[in-house]
């Protein structure tokens, strides 16, 4: 049976070649990951705006600007995603877990070592292509 995608403002936070990490609550999907911070774009809404009002509910900052990065399809089998990916260089806020969630500033050069959901892989390279 076909699935709908799920489409998620997906923000790579960065800052002095370190990006932002939040872990997955245990319960949602994916639970247990690491993740860059986003969540699902609602009816109405931009891929920007569901960007802005998801990293300010779970990280407490606020973009001025971004950049698309990449778009990846994955099908988890259980769920589908599109992950529209933008990068945050510049942002107003101290980046923190709003949501209690466990979060991290790891070195560009680390991510490889990082347990994230199997879509994040390309992310992943983007970011090490784009940033070091
Ligand atoms: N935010 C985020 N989601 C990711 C990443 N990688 C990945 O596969 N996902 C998947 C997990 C979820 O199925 C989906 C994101 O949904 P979400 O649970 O964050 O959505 P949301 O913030 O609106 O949360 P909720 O209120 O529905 O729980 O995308 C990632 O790096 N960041
Ligand atoms: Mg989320």
């Amino acid at each position: 049976m076909s699935q709908t995608i799920v489409h998620v403002a997906v923000g790579v936070i960065t800052r002095e070649n370190k990006i932002f990490l939040a872990k997955r609550n245990a319960k949602q999907h994916q639970g247990g990951k690491w993740e860059f911070p986003g969540g699902k774009v609602e009816a109405g809404e931009t891929v920007l705006e569901a960007l802005q009002r998801e990293l300010n509910e779970e990280c407490g900052i606020n973009p001025n600007s971004s950049q698309e990065l990449i778009v990846v399809e994955h099908d988890y089998g259980d769920k589908k995603v599109k992950l529209d990916t933008h990068i945050i260089q510049d942002f107003d806020g101290e980046a923190h877990g709003k949501e209690g969630q466990e979060v991290a500033w790891v070195e560009v050069t680390e991510l490889d070592n990082i347990d994230f959901p199997a879509a994040n892989i390309a992310i992943v390279d983007a970011v090490k292509a784009k940033i070091s």
